[in-house]
């Protein structure tokens, strides 16, 4: 039987406000409850308003709350820069979440603990002013955190422009590192937001991070001697590894309007006989790349069901559009719900922005990769998938800067027909089956997870 703590502890979560950061944190927030903590996990106005939202809500047993990031009206899209928008969020975000914690600690459910994504730092800092238990969550793999703690400490020069060793990582050419540290110059404000991370960690009691121990070992021993992290993850929904979340089918927050008609489409399809197509929440492709995307799905001869969100649907062009209606094997959607996909026995390979969520589900759900990433820890994520786990394919650019058709096409080949697609799939299963042991009691991430709460339990 679970062991669970007595005494209702109260740990607020707050999740910088985008759809890869905020589930993640969900979903832990999840186990924190089945394990019998009381959790609140804090959106913006804007986020609860746009989703109808209200304080009371419940995701499955995780409460909402909400607060002010100063951009109540239109999130992200109201700022000016996104220098602008991480400036008046700490301004006015700080301000909020005083009055928040403070509102809680005049009820009987005071807080004791805030767990907080580390791209927020301030969020620590108001934390340890009220001197709460402060717990960092990465939404990112072990590997890319490590690289930045080296940049952040000296040990690492950037730009990177040569091969670099980190410590239990492979050998690391500039294609496969994060470009914020390949190209500082071009990407100030995310440079600094991401190894800024570490100005203040000092002052955090614990820091998790959403990887499982054996899809990362090397790296975890080399972090630990220097940076001890806890693996807790991976933090897809329960549902769909140990099964131990009673009624947690459905309790992931979409931020964009979700079309379930893709479950009913993969119906009538064969087994392993369709390529999902998604690239994450963020990501926006030239109309020039889309063209060369569709043209290769189209020439492949298999099914296809691609995510193509609002912001991205002016880049395929009415006519490409048609065309791919006309060929009868493709469903465009704006948003699916990506882990029934994933999970449903008809898809046969995943071509992914290889983001850290959707790296995770596809091991998780045993699904083979073909990668396209495209900035942050993308190239990280996706060099692992191809030459560490062994799971999928990484796409290469022409000289310029365009994947082509005939490369798009070559790999989904391989991974849907080859001999080498089939040995991708038996090590994507591979790793699901121990995405699943780490997360079942007695595991690896579940005992960190009740380190976590031991500690929580002590303070
Ligand atoms: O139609 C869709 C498409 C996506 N998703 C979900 O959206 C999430 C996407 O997350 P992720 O794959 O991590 O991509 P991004 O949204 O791009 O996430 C940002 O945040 C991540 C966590 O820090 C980083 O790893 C990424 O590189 C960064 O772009 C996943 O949970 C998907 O299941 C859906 O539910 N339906």
């Amino acid at each position: 039987m679970e062991e669970k703590v007595s005494g209702g502890n109260h740990v607020l979560v707050v999740p910088y406000p985008s759809q890869g950061h905020i589930n993640p944190m969900l979903q832990f927030s999840k186990r924190l409850c089945s394990k019998g903590l009381r959790v609140t996990m804090l959106t913006t106005i804007f986020i609860s308003n746009s989703m109808h939202l209200q304080s009371s809500s419940l995701l499955g047993s995780v409460q909402l709350d909400f607060i002010s990031d100063g951009y109540d009206e239109g999130g992200f899209a109201e700022a000016a820069s996104i220098e602008s928008y991480l400036s008046r969020m700490q301004e006015v975000g700080s301000k909020s979440l005083r009055e928040l914690i403070n509102k809680y600690n005049s009820s009987d459910k005071p807080i004791d603990c805030v767990v907080y994504d580390p791209l927020l730092i301030w969020v620590l800092d108001v934390a340890k002013e009220f001197r709460l238990l402060g717990a960092a969550f990465f939404t990112q793999m072990c590997a890319v955190n490590f690289i930045y703690y080296h940049v952040y400490h000296g040990l690492l020069k950037v730009p990177i422009l040569s091969p670099i060793s980190v410590p239990g990582l492979p050998l690391l050419h500039p294609r496969d590192a994060p470009p914020f540290v390949c190209d500082p110059a071009f990407y100030p404000a995310y440079f600094h937001l991401v190894i800024n991370q570490f100005s203040n960690i000092h002052k955090a009691d614990l820091l998790l991070v959403n990887s499982f121990y054996k899809l990362e070992d090397q790296v975890v021993d080399s972090m630990s001697k220097v940076f001890p992290v806890l693996t807790i993850g991976p933090t897809v929904p329960s549902f769909h590894l140990d099964k131990a979340i009673p009624d947690d089918t459905d309790n992931v927050l979409n931020l964009f309007e979700l079309d379930t008609s893709p479950i009913t489409w993969l119906k009538q399809k064969p087994p392993e006989s369709v390529i999902y197509i998604s690239f994450g929440s963020m990501v926006c492709f030239s109309s020039h790349q889309m063209e060369e995307i569709a043209f290769a799905l189209m020439a492949t001869g298999f099914n296809f069901l691609w995510v193509i969100p609002d912001f991205n649907t002016k880049n395929l062009s009415k006519e490409m559009g048609k065309k791919i209606d006309a060929c009868g094997r493709g469903l465009i959607v704006n948003w699916a719900p990506q882990l029934e996909v994933l999970s449903n026995h008809a898809v046969g390979c995943f071509f992914t922005h290889c983001g850290w969520n959707s790296t995770l589900e596809a091991l998780c759900l045993g699904v083979p990769m073909v990668a396209l990433p495209q900035w942050t820890d993308q190239p990280t994520d996706a060099k692992f998938v191809e030459d560490v786990w062994k799971v999928g394919i990484r796409l290469k650019e022409d000289e310029n800067g365009i994947v082509t058709r005939e490369e798009i096409q070559n790999s989904i080949r391989v991974v849907m027909e080859k001999e080498l697609g089939r040995e991708m799939r038996s090590n994507a299963k591979k790793w699901k089956e121990l995405a699943i042991e780490a997360v079942t009691q007695g595991g690896t991430s579940d005992h960190n997870i009740n380190l976590f709460i031991k500690h929580l339990k002590k303070s």
